[in-house]
């Protein structure tokens, strides 16, 4: 090497922080991605020394929402592989394909078909910038080792015709095969992936459309995989973690005593909805009563038993309102602020992936039955999940503009702090499943789970509401501030493996590394914290001599 590097030394900082000074001078947010991704190429202890020091910085690049510019353009980005492509034509052959990731230990592997990429739908084999993302996020916040995690695109084909006929295009040009080729092909996955690195192995689905997502999860679950979906489930937990948060604010209308209004009755809406059920039940509401506190509202209007049009899926139809309620429905037709003032819910869930559907209208609607309600101090809870931003039904400052700062709000992409009358400033909550995942990946490792238990996100979600400061609190935040992310990724860690060891889904190699912990018997075991920590990756460069050969590592 002499020679051919400059002969100044630095050490694993100061390339950090040059990192981070050149990377300052990207002019936009692609930019910033395409040159943060080639640093991940080149310099993989830098990138992730980078991303651990500095993950506010660069979580709205390596992830939502620049993540979803750089999935629209990526057949034009000049993207090197970073996960693993399976398609169609790999029917039969899969064993050989995944042979070729060069790891031999994975631990866990993300999963997309590129379907239903944020809210921005189907573009196919460019998802893969998605499984890339949150594998980072699982290492940045986790503290899951690079080389634990498999990021990996099935290419089924595509029906967005634009990216089909893109000539830069890297998927198949064709349809999106459907049935029994389908699902033989996933099936194949998921058995070569356990095949090759066994039984523990977590599979985390992403970003696939609801007609396949709750299908494969259910299926893999059935048989006893440590598998979950993240816009099912993480997104769950990580609302209910919102609505336990706001829980711990004055004025907040109790969880027993609301109507919910779910906007959008996709996976991320149902995922909460049954999540809640679950809560409200451990408060001891019988599970029919609890469904009857929730309402769906989809692209037809309230979901209701032998509604007219498309048959519902058994998903929505174990929520659908009984036929007494078919009258307030054709009432309500598909209008948002009618729902509101006819259902008179406090909590307003959006998840619809229709940007600004949370009008003035609906929003003072909401502030103005709440209060007629819970009385004139209560507060209704407005949450935008939809990403990336432009998708956000509402944002911070017009939920706070319109109900005169009553609201509690939370969104799936990040809003800025807004500011109050009184000079103080509001803090809105990002709901965003990356509050989740890394911790009940974490989790599951740690304790060697054998299935990922709806108790266990139920645990995830708790760990999130019990995590908020009184700074928060004070600021009227309902979830942790993204800045302590991998704080909240080993806390949700800690609760998950907790929760796998009391009901009995630890595996012996997680329970004996985990032996202590049940004596510990607090929430956040500080061997578990530990263990995590001992997950993180080293990064140190060895020193290098000149004249004695290679850095070992860098
Ligand atoms: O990636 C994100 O920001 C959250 C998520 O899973 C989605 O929107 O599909
Ligand atoms: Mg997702």
């Amino acid at each position: 090497m002499q020679g051919l590097i400059p002969p100044g030394q630095s050490d694993l900082q100061c390339e950090v922080d040059r990192a981070h000074a050149a990377l300052s001078k990207c002019c936009s947010p692609l930019d910033k991605y395409q040159a943060v991704m080639n640093l991940k190429e080149t310099n993989g202890d830098c990138f992730y020394g980078l991303m651990a020091q500095r993950l506010v910085d660069y979580l709205p690049i390596i992830y939502t929402p620049a993540v979803g510019e750089a999935c629209q353009q990526w057949s034009s980005l000049l993207a090197r592989p970073q996960g693993l492509y399976i398609s169609i034509s790999d029917l039969g052959n899969v064993a050989n394909v995944l042979y070729n990731w060069p790891e031999e230990d994975v631990r866990i592997a993300i999963l997309t078909d590129g379907e239903r990429i944020l809210g921005l739908g189907d573009l196919g084999c460019n998802g893969m910038g998605i499984p890339v993302g949150k594998a980072t996020v699982h290492t940045a916040a986790g503290g899951i080792h690079p080389r634990y995690t498999l990021p990996i695109t099935i290419d089924v084909g595509c029906n967005r015709r634009s990216i089909r006929e893109d000539p830069f295009y890297v998927g198949l040009r064709q349809e999106r095969v459907r049935g029994d080729k389908y699902d033989e092909l996933v099936d194949e996955i998921v058995d070569c992936l356990r095949q090759r690195y066994g039984p523990s192995l977590v599979i985390h689905w992403e970003d696939f459309a609801a007609s396949n997502a709750f299908r494969l999860l259910a299926k893999y679950r059935e048989r006893g995989y440590a598998t979950f979906n993240d816009d099912i489930q993480a997104t769950a937990a990580v609302t209910l973690g919102a609505l336990m948060g706001a829980q711990r604010l004055p004025g907040v209308p109790p969880l027993r005593q609301q109507a919910f209004l779910f906007f959008g009755a996709g996976q991320a809406n149902l995922g909460a909805a049954q999540l809640l059920v679950r809560a409200l039940a451990e408060e001891g509401v019988p599970e029919e009563d609890a469904k009857r506190q929730i309402w769906l509202m989809d692209s037809q209007g309230i979901v209701y038993t032998g509604r007219k049009g498309r048959q519902l899926t058994p998903q929505k139809e174990a929520f659908a309102r009984s036929q007494a309620d078919t009258g307030l429905a054709e009432q309500v037709g598909k209008d948002l602020s009618k729902a509101v003032g006819l259902i008179r819910p406090a909590t307003l869930i959006g998840a619809a992936a229709q940007g600004g559907a949370f009008s003035e209208g609906v929003v003072r609607a909401l502030n103005q039955v709440t209060q007629e309600t819970f009385g004139e101090n209560a507060r209704p809870a407005v949450f935008a999940l939809s990403n990336p931003v432009e998708e956000a039904e509402c944002t911070a400052q017009q939920a706070y503009d319109w109900t005169d700062g009553a609201a509690v709000f939370a969104s799936g992409t990040a809003f800025a702090p807004v500011r109050r009358n009184d000079g103080s400033t509001f803090l809105p909550g990002q709901c965003n499943n990356c509050l989740v995942f890394p911790g009940v990946a974490l989790g599951c490792v740690a304790a060697g789970a054998t299935e990922v238990a709806d108790s266990m996100m139920l645990a995830a979600a708790r760990a999130i509401g019990r995590k908020l400061t009184s700074d928060e609190l004070q600021r009227d935040s309902v979830l942790p501030r993204i800045e302590r992310l991998s704080e909240i990724a080993r806390a949700v860690g800690a609760a998950v493996s907790l929760e796998a060891i009391a009901s009995n889904k630890a595996s012996p190699s997680g329970l004996s590394a985990l032996r202590c912990l049940p004596e510990l018997g607090g929430t956040e075991p500080s061997e578990l914290l530990q263990l995590a920590e001992g997950c993180i990756r080293q990064m140190q460069y060895d020193p290098f001599v000149p004249g004695s050969g290679l850095r070992t590592s860098g």
